[in-house]
């Protein structure tokens, strides 16, 4: 039984804040860092050059809880090394044999891909016992964002994976410059909350517990969590009649194949019967197996035949967390819904591997797919599955 099942309130968050060169994280850490939510946070800096700059910027009282990784990038070159510090922290960190921080909050180069860094905490079996991730905090300089967007893949990327996107940098644009943006971060990640920040300043609520868990609640808040409804009217959205209601993102965007945020699309489908769980699981299989690079992000509830409790899913490129099963419903809405991030890949395309595989069966229960599929084996990258 994974971690997660087992209780993610007593794992500890954490935070990756990623953004692109000079967009304003360490800014932002330096702010944070004194507020009371971060007392007992672990910070881990990481830097390219063999020189920590950053580090001396923040101030905190005691730097005791300060990490820093130099001379790489946790998304490859040391990435081992960032398994290695967060497996030994709480030992290393601990007062009175217990770990003393309760938050761990990592900061990225500026590009750095957070995808490997997520997928560290995803499968690592020394981590997963002992960490949750909370979410993604990217940073988005409002004067020169527009320009990064176009030109630096990483950056698209970074937003494209957040779950909070802080346009920073408010105070040297205009009002028509910053809604520009906002816009155009809106059509990468309809469902991140977008929040304006100055030289830092912001309240540690509206970034920490912004995850599947919510210790305000002390449950897991699916709702909140996979914002499905952000999707809608937006981006296409839907399938649970198997045709073409919706229109692509292309369809009203002018196309610009220089601009690395028109491969970027955002996708809700629904279903509105119980799913099965191996031709559920076959499909996924199939899609991140084929796509896997592509498929940013996905995350979903499902309606699984046979089961009574929703199933929540969470997967980044080719690899997923271990399933949650939750207690109950969070609302009345049976449906199965799964959000895709995706590259390269249209609503349509998406949709089609679904059509392809299910072609002349139930469309709705996906059944008789079973047969059709290499077998789960196979398939060795997509870790820690069993949906039910
Ligand atoms: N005017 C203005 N300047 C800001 C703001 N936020 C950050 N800056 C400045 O922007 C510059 C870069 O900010 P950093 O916080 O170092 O950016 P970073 O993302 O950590 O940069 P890297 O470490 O290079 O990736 C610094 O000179 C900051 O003082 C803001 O809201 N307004």
């Amino acid at each position: 039984m994974s971690a997660l099942l087992t209780g993610s309130q007593s794992l500890i968050p954490v935070s990756i804040f990623t953004g692109f060169l000079g967009s304003g994280k360490t800014t932002l850490l330096n702010h944070l860092v004194r507020s009371p939510a971060m007392n007992r946070a672990l910070v881990i800096i990481n830097e390219f050059g063999s020189v920590s700059l950053d580090h001396d910027l923040i101030a905190r009282s005691s730097d005791d809880l300060v990490v820093e990784m130099i001379g790489g990038c946790l998304c490859c070159t040391i990435r081992g090394d960032l398994m290695k510090t967060l497996r030994d922290a709480p030992w290393r960190f601990a007062r009175d044999d217990t770990c003393w921080f309760d938050r761990v909050v990592i900061e990225t180069t500026g590009l750095a891909d957070p995808a490997p860094i997520l997928h560290t905490l995803m499968t690592d079996d020394h981590l997963l016992p002992l960490y949750r991730l909370d979410g993604v905090i990217a940073t988005v300089d409002a004067a020169a964002g527009m320009a990064t967007l176009d030109t630096q893949e990483e950056a698209v990327k970074q937003v494209a994976l957040a779950d909070r996107i802080l346009i920073t940098k408010t105070d040297l644009v205009t009002e028509q410059g910053r809604s520009a943006v906002e816009t155009r971060l809106k059509a990468l990640n309809p469902a991140a909350p977008i929040i304006q920040v100055v030289n830092g300043i912001i309240d540690a609520a509206n970034l920490f517990d912004v995850g599947l868990y919510n210790p305000g609640t002390k449950s897991m808040d699916v709702q909140r969590w996979l914002a499905a409804e952000a999707y809608e009217g937006s981006h296409d959205h839907g399938n649970h009649h198997g045709n073409d209601h919706g229109h692509s993102h292309e369809d009203h965007h002018h196309h610009d194949v220089n601009r690395h945020d028109d491969r970027i699309q955002a996708t809700c489908l629904t279903f509105d019967e119980p799913l099965d769980p191996q031709a559920f699981e076959n499909w996924i299989d199939i899609l991140t197996m084929f796509k896997g690079q592509d498929v940013l992000r996905i995350k979903g509830i499902l309606n699984l035949k046979g089961e009574e409790k929703p199933v929540v899913i969470h997967g980044v490129q080719h690899l997923f967390h271990p399933p949650v099963r939750l207690d109950a419903w969070p609302s009345d809405d049976r449906r199965t819904r799964l959000v895709f991030i995706t590259r390269d890949i249209s609503a349509d395309e998406l949709r089609d591997t679904l059509a392809l595989m299910t072609t002349g069966l139930d469309r709705y229960g996906l059944q008789g797919l079973i047969s059709e599929v290499p077998a789960n084996g196979l398939l060795v990258e997509t870790a820690n599955r069993n949906w039910q």
